[in-house]
């Protein structure tokens, strides 16, 4: 392990005390200060084989120390920790030229890793920070600030020099649009275009010339020459939402032009350079739609080279207080009056289980603006809106539908699916162990993994729970519900 002289700036006294001891035990001198400014003196003084520093400080923000340091020693590394984390510091500190960005509260383990690397990852031509003007006064795209956004935020920083493709998992109305529409606006395509395009929104049949365009009198009804949406995605990104709903046949084309960098229109013989980020996102289980033969595996392998899952709205309610701030005031921009919630009534929004995400508190808090007059809304008002959303329902399949029901509604599809022909044999086998998968797994989460009262609750022997966590692969986390 590389050690070094590492530079701390924070004003917070008890952080500055845990990182000189953490740091210390590793080997590393540590020199600390609360301020900026002796933190850019040392700098100057050319002290230090590394910088870790909050955002902000009495007198300077850290981020606009960044650029500066860079300039004098681009070869010294910095870590920023912020607790303002919001998807622009994570990117302002990407762009400034941070190594690594760390939301507050951190993990000591997480932040000593990232020390390591600091210290020992060769260094390669240190890029000019590229500054974008526009970033600071720009709307918040993404609100929430709950830990699992925070990492979300990190990971689109750490994304948007790349052009990898990307693939966003959540359930409806979890924001995936949103993501990418993000990924696309800070990444460095945001000069072209967004293109989005949803794969259940078209006929089967269509899919091909709508991708990738056709020819004039390629089909009967191709009256023009049609640009397809790859060609006006050129220089940009392409967004394909619900790609788990796109035909088998779609795939195979599209798996070719990932794989050749290029496509011909329908009905076209030239090919064209495909030059697109692909971006996808879907609400469905493409690794289950994989093993049932619904979804290519080789085109889902070139799909998912970076996931991105959004957690539904209910695992992390406390995101929900601001996100209802940001609604008030997105209507009251729209010209709608000022509205505010009781505490109370806000309590039970966040306790709602939110089967439609944050769509859906969208959508009650337009309602709240649009239909009540009082300019604070009570706990009641909003029993009575919750009460009047549509039966819970989860990626629109109703929630009274029984085991054997959703059995026979996957069966059937996936015999839809083969059309004439017939799935590969040993059937019976894959279907039992799709079933049997997470009865095991939840089983065992229900028990926080202990297998003596997993296999009691299963009514099975141990010896027989243990072979079948063996066989299928089951991940047994202990003490996690
Ligand atoms: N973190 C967020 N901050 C602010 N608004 C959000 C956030 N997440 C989602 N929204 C809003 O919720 C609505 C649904 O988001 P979006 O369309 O991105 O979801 P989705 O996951 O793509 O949904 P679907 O799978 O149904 O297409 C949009 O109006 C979006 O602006």
């Amino acid at each position: 392990m590389r050690t070094g002289n590492i530079l701390v700036a924070d004003d917070d006294r008890a952080i500055r005390t845990v990182l000189s001891q953490a740091l210390g035990r590793q080997g590393h001198t540590v020199q600390t200060t609360g301020t900026a400014s002796t933190l850019w003196q040392w700098v100057n003084d050319g002290a230090g084989d590394l910088v870790i520093t909050d955002v902000v400080m009495p007198d300077e923000n850290g981020l606009d120390l960044i650029p500066r340091i860079k300039k004098l020693r681009p070869n010294l590394r910095v870590i920023v920790m912020s607790a303002q984390n919001t998807l622009l510091t994570a990117v302002k500190a990407t762009e400034r030229g941070a190594f690594e960005y760390l939301p507050k509260p951190f993990d000591l383990r997480e932040l000593l890793s990232v020390v390591e690397r600091a210290l020992s990852e060769p260094k390669g031509e240190a890029a000019d920070a590229e500054l974008d003007p526009h970033l600071e006064e720009e709307r918040l795209p993404l609100i929430g600030r709950s830990p699992a956004m925070q990492e979300i935020y990190r990971v689109l920083a750490r994304l948007m020099g790349t052009d990898l493709t990307v693939m966003v998992y959540g359930e409806s109305g979890t924001g995936k649009e949103l993501v990418s529409r993000a990924l696309h606006d800070y990444g460095k395509r945001r000069q072209g275009p967004f293109v989005a395009i949803n794969m259940a929104a078209i006929p089967r049949e269509l899919i091909e010339s709508e991708l990738f365009g056709h020819e004039k009198g390629a089909f009967t009804g191709a009256a023009n020459r049609f640009v397809g949406r790859f060609e006006q995605a050129g220089g940009g990104t392409l967004f394909l939402d619900e790609i788990g709903d796109m035909p088998l046949e779609a795939q195979t084309r599209l798996l070719r032009v990932l794989q050749e960098g290029e496509y011909t229109t329908v009905g076209g013989r030239t090919p064209i350079k495909a030059d697109v980020r692909i971006v996808t996102a879907t609400h469905r289980d493409l690794r289950q739609m994989v093993r049932q033969g619904l979804f290519r595996e080789d085109l889902y392998y070139r799909l998912n080279v970076v996931p991105i899952r959004l957690p539904p709205l209910r695992e992390r309610s406390e995101d929900i207080p601001e996100l209802v701030r940001h609604f008030f005031s997105q209507t009251q921009d729209e010209g709608l009056p000022a509205k505010s919630l009781e505490p109370d009534a806000l309590e039970d929004l966040k306790r709602y289980r939110w089967p439609g995400n944050v769509r859906e508190l969208e959508n009650v808090v337009r309602r709240l603006v649009a239909l009540y007059s009082q300019e604070t809304i009570t706990r009641d008002i909003v029993r009575a809106e919750l009460s009047d959303s549509p039966a819970e329902e989860v990626n629109g399949v109703a929630n009274d539908e029984s085991l054997g029901d959703a059995v026979e509604r996957h069966l059937r599809e996936y015999f839809q699916a083969h059309e004439d022909s017939l799935p590969a044999s040993g059937l019976y086998e894959r279907i039992l162990h799709e079933v049997e998968r997470p009865l095991i797994e939840l089983s065992l989460a229900a028990t926080r993994g202990n297998q003596i009262r997993a296999a009691k609750l299963l009514g099975v022997n141990r010896n027989t729970l243990r072979k079948k966590i063996r066989d299928l692969d089951i991940q047994v986390i202990r003490g996690v519900k």
